[in-house]
């Protein structure tokens, strides 16, 4: 359990952080969203303290950060950064094994980690466990920046925009993939962005700043259907706010027999891509198929029943 206490970081005259307490638990992701210079960098600076607090503390587990040295915590602690940070004289291996290196761990045990790590991100070990930043996408960097946090894994990943830099489709298959590896991983993830949309895709509780306040921090359903004040009501968007609220929920809790025609999706698809297909093919119901087989549907009726119950 990560738990932020009345943390404060004054800048001169600046409060860019402004007493925010918050418990973070073991194994999920939290998204901090926010305009800019809200304090989401400063904040999640204070977790592995490349700032310093000006008052109030974090503790891992309920050990206090400042009980620690800043090196030693920022070995425990992966973090990644929009742009990657990663080291152009070093191969992808070296990257990804640097922290484990530090901590002494076994070339073996790092080799296997570093090949693990990039079976994970599909990229295969044979092709870029031995290139040069400079020989990879930009996706690629990313996700091998994405893997150098996870390598020795930490107890927690701070994430600083991750994704920004991404094109949109690169970007929602790299959501899915940190998605996916979290899960496999248990890892607790803390991650920055200024996009509500990838909030609610990633975070299983958000964190929403305002001017150095946390202003709400609750699960994405609430968000959206609760905003606590106007600047987060401003922030999910009267229009895309039930199509957001849509894309929580799976196909799988809505399925109902019966036919559909048309191209099926996966139960794992969610509402919003289903009515998405309805409207495109001007059907009023989608099928529903499980690795093949189809196993139900979904109907307009059961979308719109819904989007409708906040009215
Ligand atoms: N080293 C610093 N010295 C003085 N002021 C700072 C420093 N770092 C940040 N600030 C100020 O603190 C406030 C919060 O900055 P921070 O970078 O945390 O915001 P942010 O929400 O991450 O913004 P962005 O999305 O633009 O990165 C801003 O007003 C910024 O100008």
């Amino acid at each position: 359990m990560i738990e932020i206490d009345n943390i404060t970081k004054i800048y001169d005259s600046a409060r860019a952080v402004d007493g925010v307490s918050m418990t973070i638990d073991t194994g999920t992701i939290t998204v901090i969203v926010g305009t800019s210079g809200s304090g989401k960098t400063t904040l999640l600076r204070l977790i592995n303290r490349l700032e310093e607090p000006t008052s109030g503390e974090v503790r891992i587990n309920g050990q206090s950060t400042l009980d620690v040295k800043p090196h030693i915590l920022r070995r425990r602690i992966g973090y990644a950064i929009q742009g990657h940070g990663l080291f152009p004289h070093h191969t992808v291996a070296r990257n990804i094994g640097a922290v484990p290196q530090l901590l002494g761990w076994s070339r073996d045990k790092i080799d296997a980690r570093v090949d693990e790590l990039l079976d994970l991100f599909s990229m295969a070990p044979q092709d870029f466990r031995n290139r040069y930043p400079s020989e990879l996408s930009g996706g690629q960097q990313q996700r091998v920046g994405v893997a150098r946090a996870l390598a020795s894994r930490p107890d927690l990943i701070l994430m600083d925009e991750p994704f920004g830099a991404l094109d949109p489709i690169i970007r929602t298959r790299a959501q899915e993939d940190l998605r996916r590896i979290q899960q496999a991983l248990g890892s607790t993830i803390i991650l920055v962005t200024h996009d509500m949309e990838e909030a609610i895709r990633l975070g299983d509780r958000v964190a929403v700043m305002d001017g150095g306040k946390l202003v709400q921090y609750a699960t994405p359903a609430d968000i959206i259907t609760h905003p606590a004040t106007d600047f987060v009501a401003d922030m999910v968007g009267d229009v895309e706010r039930p199509l957001r609220l849509l894309s929580l929920t799976p196909l799988a809790d809505v399925i109902e027999d019966g036919h559909a025609s048309g191209t099926p999706l996966p139960p794992d698809a969610n509402l919003r891509d289903a009515l998405s297909a309805c409207l495109w093919t001007g059907r009023s119901a989608v099928p529903i198929s499980d690795h093949g087989k189809v196993i139900g549907r979904v109907t307009l009726d059961a979308i719109r029943a819904r989007a409708e119950v906040h009215a």
